[in-house]
């Protein structure tokens, strides 16, 4: 299979400040991978060269076969980007914005504008793009980055400004284009979102890739602990609690719930043992490591060896 981006050990530098190091990875068609890292991790810094908007310092990037650098770079029709901060002539309605930005990318105005029911603002097409609120202003930069099609979209902290349910509708553009076979990287602070969303998560801290996989292989590379939380009378909970001795930590959340933190390995048999407890538990619930946790790992890992890179 062929890939849609390829880096090969890319360092970019901005004078004494290395913004990329050392970074490599490859993203195959059809798949939504989360880009997270701190402010300052390198992230923008990775799409501009994937854009083809800064060069290397060091190393090789390919976007769809090509060099995005190279002054002939055909695939740039084929590429979607939604700036971290997006701004567009006030004066112009998103009709005419869209118009615009079509035109570049040699869409046809009927496509372009069925874009803008597709990202919600076909009610608001003809206002002036001055009068649309944060939210609206985000969805037509995303009807923007979806012009022509893309086979790889950028999306750089693409949710600021959505409320929920826009957030919703916008993941599920996301999906449809991952399922026709587009490649999508997407870099956001909002971790949590991002845990049903990307199939792939790759990690930056310091302008290293510190961690690259799916959220199943971060889990099973880190190895933090599983959270059981176990719910019943609060005379079971401490028989309960007891039964697992000194073994796995646990903590009382409230008078009805108790959590305990068990390796991955010993998940099963703490389950069966609250199980065994009977009808003095009530519900059990299991809770892997959140993206949130992982990151936190990786980066302290990261700290700890900074030369060292975990991958899947
Ligand atoms: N054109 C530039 N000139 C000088 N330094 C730059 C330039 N672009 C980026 N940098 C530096 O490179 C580092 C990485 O920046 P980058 O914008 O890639 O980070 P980021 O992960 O996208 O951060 P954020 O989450 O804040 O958007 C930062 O230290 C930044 O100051």
């Amino acid at each position: 299979m062929t890939v849609t981006v390829a880096l090969e050990r890319v360092t970019r530098r901005f004078g004494p400040v290395e913004a990329v190091r050392d970074v490599s990875f490859t993203l195959p068609p059809g798949e939504i991978v989360a880009l997270v890292g701190h402010n300052g991790a390198g992230k923008t810094t990775l799409m501009k060269l994937m854009l083809g908007l800064v060069r290397p310092s060091e190393g090789a990037v390919r976007v769809l076969g090509e060099d995005p650098a190279a002054g002939e770079f055909a695939a740039r029709r084929r590429l979607g980007f939604l700036p971290e901060s997006v701004s567009f002539n006030g004066a112009l309605t998103g009709r005419e914005t869209l118009a615009f930005y079509a035109r570049l990318k040699g869409e046809t105005p009927a496509r372009a504008f069925a874009l803008l029911d597709r990202v919600g603002l076909g009610a608001a097409a003809l206002r002036r793009v001055g009068t649309y609120s944060k939210g609206m202003r985000q969805r037509l930069g995303l009807a923007q980055a979806l012009l022509g099609a893309p086979r790889l979209l950028l999306l750089d902290e693409p949710t600021t400004g959505l409320d929920p349910a826009l957030r919703q509708g916008f993941y599920e553009i996301l999906q449809e284009l991952r399922a026709g076979g587009a490649t999508v990287l997407l870099s956001s602070h909002a971790l949590t979102e991002l845990e049903g969303e990307a199939e792939r998560v790759l990690i930056m801290n310091r302008g290293r890739l510190v961690a690259n996989g799916s959220l199943e292989e971060l889990r099973r590379l880190a190895r933090l602990p599983v959270r059981i939380r176990v719910t019943g009378e609060a005379q079971g909970l401490d028989t309960f609690a007891q039964h697992l001795g000194g073994i796995h930590p646990s903590r009382r959340v409230n008078g009805h719930v108790v959590e305990i933190e068990t390796e991955a390995e010993t998940k099963i048999a703490v389950l069966r043992r609250a199980l065994g407890e009977g009808a003095a538990i009530s519900d059990v619930d299991v809770l892997p490591p959140t993206l949130d946790e992982l990151y936190a790992h990786f980066l302290r890992a990261q700290e700890r060896s900074p030369s060292g890179e975990e991958r899947a």
